[in-house]
């Protein structure tokens, strides 16, 4: 995997880079939405590639593992292969996902175990074992398997979920160097940076992660809850230590302003279940700012979606229809609201990075953050 930066942003951290991998290239700063499209099975791969304009998926490890499971993963050639995406794919570790869905996790040096969320069957994570996961599934990029400390919490359990995120690194290096892909093209492994919100040891962690060298790095422990202003001052100290030519992913980020913001403090790649989740409830993302599509006001307004987007459901759809659609609990209410959203996040990204080649992102940040978020 290889990255190289086309512009640097004068007045910030923001650049403009090219990754390139064997699916294909990833033009950043960019947005990964959710393969499967998360809970609402919106989205076809035809859409993400022809609407949304995704350059890379996420799979699910915790989901893929479970479901439809590694036998046939590994009979149908990879998760490329199985859901027809021949375009690069990201996966987390699953720690994140087995820490959100299950709740009857414990967590020891050896690693996470579990049950699952759909028999009750017991299983366990472990460094080693989610390399082999990862390594089954096939994606070009693999995450390490990490704990995500959870917010807020006391120093001590902080520097001892760090530490053993540390070991498990060390672990997951040791496996995944000495396996090979299965499928014939390469894979490469991040390593994830925690710390909590606490100086001291983000930037031990940073510092740690980035002696391991590797292709990319990704910024964990993050939006779980704490303001704005915590997450910002923690990218700034960890992205003053992680090389800055190699990609920078923010785990789980964010609203289209913690996007904006990041960008500006130097970050590469986003993902977040926000485009589909709000989608769901209602909540559209538009060029014009944000449409609650549930108000009254909607009722009569037979204008489309989001005609400056230029995806297909914001020009082929109105705001009356899409509100009775959601109002009705249809499912293509969501898929509609998933597509505009997702279209609009990749949309956003791709603006960013076209004001990075021109040198006025610091000046269009401003005023779009400030049009993106107003409720119309
Ligand atoms: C929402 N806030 C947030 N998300 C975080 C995630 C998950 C990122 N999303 C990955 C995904 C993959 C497939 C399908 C859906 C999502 C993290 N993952 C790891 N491994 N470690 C983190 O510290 C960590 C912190 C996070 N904060």
């Amino acid at each position: 995997m290889q990255f190289t930066i086309q512009a640097t942003d004068p007045q910030s951290k923001a650049r403009a880079g090219l990754i390139t991998t064997d699916h294909g290239l990833i033009e950043t700063p960019i947005f990964m939405p959710v393969g499967t499209a998360g809970t609402v099975k919106a989205v076809h791969q035809r859409e993400l590639v022809a609407d949304v304009k995704a350059e890379i998926i996420l799979g699910n490890t915790y989901h893929l593992y479970l479901r439809p499971g590694l036998e046939t993963l590994e009979k149908a050639g990879g998760l490329h292969r199985f859901n027809g995406w021949e375009r690069p794919i990201l996966t987390d570790s699953g720690g994140y996902q087995v820490y959100s869905l299950s709740n009857t996790r414990k967590i020891k040096e050896e690693g996470v175990t579990f049950k699952s969320h759909i028999d009750g069957s017991k299983h366990i994570f472990t460094p080693e074992g989610v390399m082999d996961i990862q390594r089954t599934i096939g994606a070009d990029i693999i995450m390490a398997f990490d704990e995500c400390t959870p917010y807020p919490c006391e120093y001590g359990y902080a520097r001892t979920s760090m530490e053993m995120t540390h070991r498990w690194l060390s672990r997951c290096i040791e496996r995944f160097d000495n396996t090979e892909n299965k499928y014939g093209y390469q894979q490469t492994l991040f390593p994830i940076v925690q710390g909590s919100t606490y100086r001291d040891l983000r930037q031990q962690s940073a510092e740690f992660v980035a002696r391991q060298g590797r292709d990319g790095n990704a910024i964990g422990g993050l939006a779980v809850g704490e303001p704005a202003e915590e997450m910002y001052e923690m990218i700034e100290l960890v992205n003053a230590i992680l090389p800055s030519d190699k990609p920078r992913y923010l785990m789980g980020v964010g609203t289209p302003e913690n996007i904006l913001e990041a960008i500006a403090l130097g970050i590469d790649m986003f993902d977040c279940v926000m485009p589909t989740r709000n989608a769901r409830h209602g909540v559209l993302y538009t060029t014009q700012g944000i449409i609650m599509i549930k108000n009254e006001k909607w009722k009569n307004d037979f204008s489309p979606i989001d005609e400056e987007l230029g995806g297909y459901v914001g020009l082929c759809y109105s705001k009356a229809y899409l509100r009775h659609l959601i109002k009705s609990e249809e499912i293509l209410g969501a898929q509609i609201a998933s597509l505009q959203n997702l279209t609009f996040y990749l949309w956003l990204v791709k603006q960013a990075r076209q004001q990075i080649n021109t040198g006025n992102f610091f000046q269009w940040k401003t005023y779009m953050t400030k049009k993106l978020m107003q409720r119309l």
